[in-house]
């Protein structure tokens, strides 16, 4: 190992300029740690002009990504730009290269993540990726090293900042979606589409990666049932806290025999749960263990000191295997095949808010209809609509499989006395 270990950055935007700040101001900890200082060397940009708000040396600012992937006194290349293709193409020829990878970027994770990783290996290079699962929480080594013992079984997070942020902000201050939306953004926890955050493919993503290394199997993103925040209206949210509870975008994965579910949806949560108090863009990570039980994860998922914080503690990972001479260590394989649960194993609780016709025999035709399908309730509400002919019926179910919810919401629509269902959410917790 060199007297100094030289670094190539990719991307200087929020957890980019993080990176930097980070490695300025804590230089004395790090060299504590490596046993020699760290240096950026270079960093690519796709707009040199544009103004920063830490100091770079402008001679150290590129916008040729080659002049990093092929620099060979550059040890270690630290993705923040985001995007999958290229930058899969780019990673590769990093490591490749003998590079050492560390990346935020959970898009490219999820879906190429494997294959990262063996070309990673087959050059005996690192890749580490805390940052692209729940920002600065230290679950990906918490699940790999901190509960390598363990049977992992379930997994139920808050794992995306923006969507809490919009939802906190929306149910403590009234604020509006866009509004909210947009403040995220000036925060810099939205991604540079923020679609993917409110329509739940950024949680999608880091489930897939949670689920991959806690249950030990290929989880794809097409394994993960996806479901946004765009159409959570304010109704809804008034609804939820009248009847105790609090909507939040939830992430879930469990296992069961050995079969899996995995999914991302907004989710009620009983006021009490310990998920429902967590806010803003802070996230949180449930795990449950065979041995170990409950354990719970929690910090800010989003924005850029704490992102940096995962990526830089990467570093520190890469720069000791390094300093020992056992980088890319062998990657296991996965343990488990992966087999999905079907419908009829997937078992929850549901909130339904229907629109129904308000005349005698209304109740009726929808409870006959719950009964058939073998769905009971849990609580039930019925409100008359001012200044029209119908009422809205809020149900929370007991529990029951997705299959039969899935045949009572269809008969449900076809119902001729309901005008419509204007929403409906799992419900998680509680008994
Ligand atoms: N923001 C957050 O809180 C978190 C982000 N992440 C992940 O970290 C990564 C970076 O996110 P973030 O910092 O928010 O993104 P930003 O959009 O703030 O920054 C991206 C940076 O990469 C540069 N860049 C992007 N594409 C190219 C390209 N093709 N060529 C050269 N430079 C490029 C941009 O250059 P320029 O400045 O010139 O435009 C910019 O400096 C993403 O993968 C994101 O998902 C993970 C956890 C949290
Ligand atoms: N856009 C993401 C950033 C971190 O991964 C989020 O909001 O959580
Ligand atoms: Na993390």
């Amino acid at each position: 190992m060199s007297a100094e270990v030289r670094v190539g950055l990719l991307g200087l935007g929020t957890v980019g300029t993080g990176v930097v700040s980070i490695i300025s101001r804590h230089q004395e900890e790090l060299r504590h740690q490596v046993g020699c200082p760290v240096t950026i060397k270079k960093v690519l940009v796709r707009d040199k002009a544009k103004p920063r708000p830490v100091d770079v040396d402008e001679t150290m600012v590129t916008e040729h990504i080659d002049e990093i992937l092929t620099d060979e006194h550059i040890d270690i290349v630290i993705e923040v730009m985001g995007g999958v293709e290229s930058t899969k193409e780019h990673l590769l020829k990093a490591l490749r290269n003998g590079k050492h990878v560390v990346t935020a970027n959970k898009d490219l994770m999820a879906l190429h993540g494997a294959e990262l990783l063996r070309v990673a290996s087959e050059n005996g290079c690192d890749l580490y990726y805390e940052a692209s699962v729940a920002g600065g929480i230290p679950i990906l080594r918490s699940l790999v090293d901190g509960l390598a013992a363990d049977r992992i079984t379930k997994m139920m997070g808050i794992v995306n900042g923006t969507t809490n942020y919009i939802l906190t902000k929306m149910t403590q201050e009234g604020s509006s979606y866009e509004e909210v939306l947009k403040q995220a953004q000036l925060l810099g926890f939205a991604e540079s589409d923020p679609t993917a955050d409110v329509e739940g493919l950024d949680a999608a993503r880091k489930m897939a990666i949670l689920a991959t290394l806690g249950f030990s199997m290929n989880v794809s993103l097409d394994d993960v049932v996806v479901r946004g925040i765009s159409s959570v209206t304010k109704s809804d949210l008034d609804y939820c806290d009248q009847l105790g509870y609090t909507m939040k975008l939830i992430g879930l994965a469990k296992r069961d025999d050995g079969r899996v579910e995995v999914s991302v949806e907004p989710t009620l949560l009983p006021k009490e749960h310990p998920l429902a108090s967590v806010h803003n863009e802070y996230n949180a990570v449930y795990v449950y263990g065979e041995a170990v039980g409950e354990t719970m994860f929690y910090g800010p998922g989003a924005g850029s000191l704490p992102t940096a914080t995962a990526v830089v503690s990467d570093l520190v990972s890469v720069m000791k295997n390094m300093r020992l001479g056992v980088s890319g260590r062998i990657v296991q394989g996965p343990l488990h095949e992966r087999i999905l649960k079907r419908d009829n194993e997937i078992d929850s609780k549901y909130f339904l808010r229907l629109r129904v016709i308000d005349k005698a025999g209304t109740f009726q035709a929808v409870t006959n209809l719950f009964a058939c399908h073998e769905v009971s309730f849990e609580k039930l509400l019925q409100l008359p609509v001012e200044g029209a002919e119908v009422a809205e019926v809020i149900v929370i179910t007991h529990h029951t499989n997705k299959e039969n919810y899935e045949k009572l919401y269809k008969k449900l629509s076809e119902l001729e006395v309901i005008e419509s269902i204007e929403s409906c959410y799992r419900v998680e917790g509680g008994r």
